[in-house]
């Protein structure tokens, strides 16, 4: 099976043998031209010989469309995934019309009907989502890292593109570190807030910049960067299934 996921920065791919098994996986930044990145990587996927393709995309239905003729090459059965607030395996309060796929599938790949769970997903925005029990609550959508520092460059006279690192939320005494500390502290600061706000959810984290942020949360944190290819597996399994 090939699992593609499609971010607004990045396309993640995982190929998994017949037990589910990842044989492989890669991230790389699409440039808003995911159709053209996948056309150079299908040489690879044809060696691999997927029997299907599962695709998570928020990327809108244009580039959809695009990706959609250049996966129809390889003549391998494929099916973007559509959110289901009624799904078997989690009920959603959220409108299902508008609630991003990848959230969607974060929390199918997470979802326990015995826990109380934060799902927080680290991408080119920072979302979290609320888990009771299988019933999903509903969540937060916010700027991540990048999107910060771009709006904070645009949107202002005298802070100028800088490639500070994100590592710490201590004050800073220069522009550049009070930026940089200033957006991680934002991001940390709400992600504690909500956490210390539902104190018997557990926290798992997922994302390109998990590692980074999670270092900064005041309670323990479970990394899984593999919960969205999880809630693909879920997914299709189940309809599979049933
Ligand atoms: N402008 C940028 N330059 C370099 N890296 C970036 C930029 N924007 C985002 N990233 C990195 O890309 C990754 C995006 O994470 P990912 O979970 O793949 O996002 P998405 O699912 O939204 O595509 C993060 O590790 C982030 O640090
Ligand atoms: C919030 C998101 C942009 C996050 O996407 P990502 O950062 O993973 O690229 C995506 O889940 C999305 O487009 N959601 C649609 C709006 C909503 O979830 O309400
Ligand atoms: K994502």
């Amino acid at each position: 099976m090939l699992w593609l996921d499609l971010g607004n920065t990045r396309l993640k791919y995982w190929l998994t043998d017949d037990i589910g098994q990842i044989v492989a996986h890669d991230a790389k930044q699409h440039l808003q031209a995911p159709a053209e990145l996948l056309m150079g990587l299908t040489d690879r996927f044809e060696r691999y010989a997927p029997d299907f393709i599962g695709i998570s995309s928020v990327l809108g239905d244009d580039l959809n469309m695009k990706v959609s003729d250049t996966l129809g090459r390889l003549n391998t059965p494929f099916e973007f995934v559509h959110v289901d607030a009624a799904h078997p395996l989690m009920k959603s309060a959220y409108n299902d019309k508008q609630l991003g796929c990848d959230r969607w599938l974060q929390m199918l790949g997470a979802v326990d009907k015995k826990k109380r769970q934060c799902i927080i997903g680290c991408g080119t925005a920072v979302t979290i989502d609320l888990i009771d029990h299988a019933e999903h609550l509903g969540g937060y959508i916010f700027p991540s890292i990048y999107l910060q520092r771009e709006s904070l460059f645009s949107g202002t006279k005298q802070i100028t593109i800088s490639n500070g690192t994100f590592d710490s939320v201590g004050q800073g005494i220069t522009t550049q570190d009070a930026v940089h500390r200033g957006i991680l502290l934002s991001i940390v600061g709400a992600i504690n807030e909500i956490s210390h706000r539902h104190p018997n959810f557990e926290l798992i984290m997922t994302g390109g910049d998990a590692s980074i942020i999670a270092q900064h949360i005041n309670r323990p944190v479970r990394l899984r960067d593999d919960l969205l290819l999880n809630g693909l597996a879920r997914y299709f399994d189940h309809t599979k299934q049933s």
